[in-house]
């Protein structure tokens, strides 16, 4: 098409010129841009629906990435690590399906599917307006698709680093109802996140997920630093209030990361090197810590913020992943374990629905899409130039043309060459009480208010429809937890 290149690794590299007075990059025009749906530190996020005749009017959520202030575009290595990403295939992460690079600046821009809902706007929607805690089913349901979707990335050595609210979607009306979907996951490395408090612009970058190591200045962390953020969502999702809520300010005595560990030590106790052993060790615990290490924090724990029967599995669940030694923090595979999944109500697929029968469904508001908004009107892309003597010879051409910006070593170089496929890693939704093992023998989830006899029934049934629907879900493999 034009002067736009599919490689054979799906990069479509284009000049940014087409062939009529459109100043549109010419891949564009696979897409129907609808507007503007929301700004991130990073890029801007458009909704689109795609043209071509097989997928025709399919949501697309494209992410353009901004120029860096000196003007760099995004380094090779960044995009090998992206082009990697596109393997990544498992129903609770969202898919990439396609990444454009547009020659002229070297601006990228990544093709996702489209969600409906994010978790910032569904817990907004419960404060501000359902005035209501959101039903013990849907926050268990999400809990659980979201420690499902980690497990695979985890699984897969890919560490997501900047989980929050708006990092976590839900699928709306559709194929896929009340489906979970993480994004934005390995990104964070490309542009060297979360150690950066500051973004290109100026915006400040939301720490409060930030686990305590790397507020500590840790250089080598683990994915545990994504258990401390999904402990810091679910206590979210359980009171709807941000748990541990820093300054997003900075001031020259309180620095914000030395606010977020003020606010988190006020909740949890100071942490101590017989708990913590490799504390000391950390760069910022002696020096930057020490007017706030003298402060003395009497606190109920978890207790004194999120209030659920005393008993309640929800506290032994958060405990473990809000724990201060990474080591001894729960991990994704444990967690999905955990009694809290196997307590009435069970988790399922579908999120959205009510806990029980009678108790009236939430209509979360969808997105707002600004219409007046488009690709060139919201960024610092250049002018469209004409292509340079040298035609983009396929594959990373474009890629290698471009700043030689140092990220660092491609995170899926070693992880990706292991990568599971879809739904290996892939556990079943714990099912009633009784079943062998506690795990459902295979193939879909249980849906909700199923009985055991009919979803054996649905499994005979799809197995006999298409024997390959069910390879995504496996039997629990008890060998492969973490
Ligand atoms: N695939 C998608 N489908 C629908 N909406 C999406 C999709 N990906 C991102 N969004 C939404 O676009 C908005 C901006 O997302 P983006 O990831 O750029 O920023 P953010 O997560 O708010 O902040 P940051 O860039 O600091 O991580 C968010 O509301 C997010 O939920």
């Amino acid at each position: 098409m034009g002067d736009g290149n599919t490689t054979n690794r799906g990069v479509t590299t284009g000049t940014g010129t087409s062939n009529n007075n459109s100043e549109k990059p010419e891949w564009l025009q696979q897409y129907n841009l609808i507007g503007k749906i929301g700004e991130g530190t990073y890029g801007l996020v458009f909704l689109a629906r795609t043209k071509s005749p097989a997928n025709r009017g399919k949501a697309i959520a494209i992410k353009k990435f901004k120029q860096s202030k000196d003007g760099d575009g995004v380094s090779p290595t960044a995009i090998r690590e992206i082009m990697l990403l596109r393997e990544i295939t498992h129903e609770n992460v969202v898919k990439l399906v396609n990444v454009h690079i547009n020659h002229a600046d070297m601006s990228l821009y990544l093709a996702f599917d489209y969600a409906e809902y994010d978790l910032y706007e569904i817990i907004r929607h419960h404060r501000d307006k359902v005035n209501h805690t959101i039903n013990p089913y849907t926050v268990k349901s999400l809990l659980w698709q979201l420690l499902n979707g980690l497990n695979y990335l985890h699984s897969n050595w890919i560490i997501h680093r900047d989980l929050k609210p708006s990092n976590i979607l839900v699928m709306g009306d559709g194929e896929e109802p009340g489906v979970v979907k993480i994004a934005d996951f390995g990104l964070a490395r490309i542009y060297q996140a979360p150690l950066k408090f500051l973004s290109e612009n100026g915006v400040v970058v939301t720490i409060w997920y930030r686990a305590p190591e790397l507020l500590l200045g840790a250089k080598h962390y683990t994915s545990a630093v994504d258990m401390w953020a999904v402990g810091c969502i679910f206590a979210e999702l359980l009171t709807l209030k941000p748990l541990f809520q820093g300054a997003e300010a900075k001031s020259s005595q309180n620095p914000f990361q030395l606010d977020q560990l003020d606010k988190i030590f006020k909740i949890l106790g100071h942490p101590t090197t017989e708990k913590w052993p490799t504390l000391a060790t950390l760069p910022h615990w002696h020096s930057d810590l020490q007017h706030i290490q003298g402060r003395k924090y009497e606190t109920n724990g978890l207790h004194s913020v999120v209030h659920l029967p005393l008993k309640n599995p929800a506290y032994d669940l958060l405990s473990k992943m809000l724990e201060y030694d990474p080591k001894k923090r729960i991990t994704a595979a444990q967690a999905l374990e955990h009694e809290y999944f196997r307590i009435e109500p069970q988790p399922g697929r579908n999120a959205l629905v009510p806990s029980q029968p009678g108790e009236k469904v939430v209509n979360y508001p969808t997105r707002p899409v600004d219409a007046n908004t488009d690709f060139e009107g919201t960024t610092s892309l250049q002018p469209p130039q004409p292509a340079s003597g040298n035609p983009v010879p396929g594959n990373m051409a474009g890629a290698h043309a471009m700043s030689n910006r140092n990220v660092p070593r491609p995170m899926a170089a070693v992880g990706m060459q292991r990568m599971q496929p879809q739904g290996m890693m892939g556990y079943n939704f714990p099912s009633q009480a009784g079943a062998a093992g506690g795990i459902n023998p295979g193939g879909m989830p249980m849906q909700r208010g199923m009985t055991a006899q009919a979803h054996q029934q649905q499994q005979q049934q799809l197995r006999r429809k298409d024997p390959g629907m069910m390879q995504g879900y496996p039997p629990q493999q008890k060998s492969r937890r973490l």
